[in-house]
C-alpha cells in the first residue's frame, strides 16, 4: 500500500466548463479522505478517474511510485486493486449474501478453502456472519450496504472508493453505518475516498476533508482544522454551523477576532455606497453568548432541537447570526448578545 497522489488532475467533457480543474492532493496511506461539495462540483468525476472509469484530460494519478494514469498511459480499473461502493449497493438479487461477497474472488482463481475463509472473514468484519445464506431482498438497507462493504473487503484492496454510500438510508441508520465505516476503515487499513455532500458525515468519518466547488479544490485539511480555520466564504458556509457577517475591513494579521474587535466593527458605520472595504467574518453559534452587556439582537426564528433551542437572530443592521439557547424564547423577543470569537474568512 502507498499514498495516492492526484496531480493537476482535470477532466473536460467538452461541455464548455471542465467538470474537474487542476485538482492536486495527496491522500496518505491508510488515510480516509472525504470529498465534499455541492451537487455537480465534480466529486464523482474525481472518484471515477481514480477508479479508472474515466480518463483524465490532463494531470496524473499515482499510487506510490506507480503511475495509474497520465498523458501516456492509463491502467485499466481491474488492474488498480481498488474497490468501489455505490449508494445503490449493486448486489445480485439471485445470489446469497455469501456468494455476493465472494464474487470478486471467483475470477481470481483461489482454492475453495481460501475462498470460504475470506468470505467468512469479510462477513465477520461487517457483523453479518449469521446472514450468509440470506438473499439481499431479505435484508434491511443498512445490512445490504454492509454486504457491499464486505464484498469490497474480500479482495484486500489498496484503495476503497465510496460514492455517497449512505445516501439511501434514513438518518438513524446513517449514524449507525458511520460507525461501521469507521470500523471498516480501521480493520481494512485501506486508503479510502468517500464522496458526500453531507458535511456532518464527512466530519464524523474522515481523517481529512477536501472541499470542492465548480471543479476546483478549495481546501483540504483534517476535520478539526477545516472547522476552526476555513478558507473563504464557500468553505466557511459549508463546514459546520454558523453565520457570515460582512463587517468593515480591519487591518490585522490576526484572523481570530475577539469581542472588542467585533464590537468596534459592528459599531462602524454601515456602508451606504458599498465603497468602503468590508470583510467576511464567520461566527459560530456557540460563540454567540446570550445575556450580559452587549448588542441587541431580535429573535427571528426558533428551532427546538431537544437539548437546546437553535436561534436565528437579526442584529441592528439586519444581518443574521445563529445562536443556541437552553431557555425557550420566541420570535420577536429582543436579546442582548456578545460574540466571543469570529474568524476572518
Ligand atoms: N459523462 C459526462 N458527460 C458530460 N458531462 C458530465 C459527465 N459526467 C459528469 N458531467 C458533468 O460534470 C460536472 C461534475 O459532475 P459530477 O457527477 O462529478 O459532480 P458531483 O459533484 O459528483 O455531483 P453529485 O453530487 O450531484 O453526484 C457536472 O456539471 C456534470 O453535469
Amino acid at each position: 500500500m502507498a499514498k495516492l497522489i492526484l496531480h493537476k488532475l482535470s477532466k473536460d467533457y467538452g461541455t464548455g466548463r471542465p467538470a474537474v480543474s487542476d485538482v492536486s492532493l495527496t491522500i496518505r496511506e491508510g488515510g480516509f479522505l472525504a470529498l465534499l461539495g455541492p451537487s455537480g462540483c465534480g466529486k464523482t468525476t474525481v472518484l471515477r478517474m481514480v477508479a479508472g472509469f474515466e480518463t483524465p484530460s490532463d494531470g496524473s494519478i499515482l499510487l506510490g511510485e506507480r503511475v495509474l494514469a497520465d498523458a501516456e498511459r492509463v491502467v485499466p480499473p481491474e488492474r488498480r486493486n481498488m474497490a468501489m461502493v455505490f449508494q445503490s449497493y449493486a448486489l445480485w438479487p439471485h445470489m446469497s449474501v455469501a456468494d455476493n461477497v465472494g464474487y470478486p474472488l471467483k475470477v481470481r482463481g483461489i482454492t475453495v478453502e481460501r475462498y470460504r475463509e475470506k468470505v467468512v472473514e469479510a462477513l465477520k468484519a461487517v457483523r453479518l456472519e449469521s446472514y450468509a445464506e440470506r438473499r439481499p431482498a431479505d435484508l434491511s438497507g443498512g445490512q445490504r450496504q454492509r454486504v457491499a462493504l464486505a464484498r469490497c473487503l474480500v479482495t484486500s484492496p489498496d484503495v476503497v472508493l465510496l460514492d455517497e454510500p449512505l445516501a439511501n438510508l434514513d438518518r438513524h441508520l446513517r449514524q449507525e453505518m458511520e460507525e461501521t465505516f469507521r470500523e471498516f476503515h480501521q480493520r481494512s487499513g485501506a486508503t479510502m475516498i468517500y464522496v458526500t455532500h453531507d458535511q456532518a458525515e464527512a466530519m464524523a468519518l474522515a481523517t481529512d476533508v477536501a472541499v470542492m466547488s465548480e471543479g476546483r479544490l478549495l481546501q483540504v485539511a483534517p476535520p478539526a482544522e477545516i472547522y476552526a480555520r476555513p478558507e473563504g466564504r464557500l468553505v466557511g458556509g459549508l463546514i459546520g454551523q454558523g453565520a457570515i457577517l460582512s463587517l468593515p475591513a480591519k487591518e490585522s494579521p490576526d484572523r481570530v477576532l475577539g469581542w472588542d474587535d467585533l464590537r468596534a466593527m459592528l459599531a462602524g458605520s454601515p456602508t451606504p455606497s458599498g465603497a468602503e472595504p468590508r470583510m467576511d467574518v464567520l461566527v459560530r453559534p456557540q460563540d454567540v453568548v446570550l445575556g450580559g452587556e452587549g448588542i441587541a439582537a431580535k429573535v427571528e426564528g426558533v428551532l427546538y432541537e431537544g437539548e437546546r433551542y437553535a436561534l436565528r437572530l437579526a442584529i441592528a443592521d439586519g444581518q443574521i447570526l445563529r445562536a443556541y439557547s437552553r431557555a425557550p424564547c420566541s420570535p420577536g423577543d429582543t436579546l442582548s448578545i456578545t460574540i466571543t470569537a469570529g474568524w476572518r474568512l
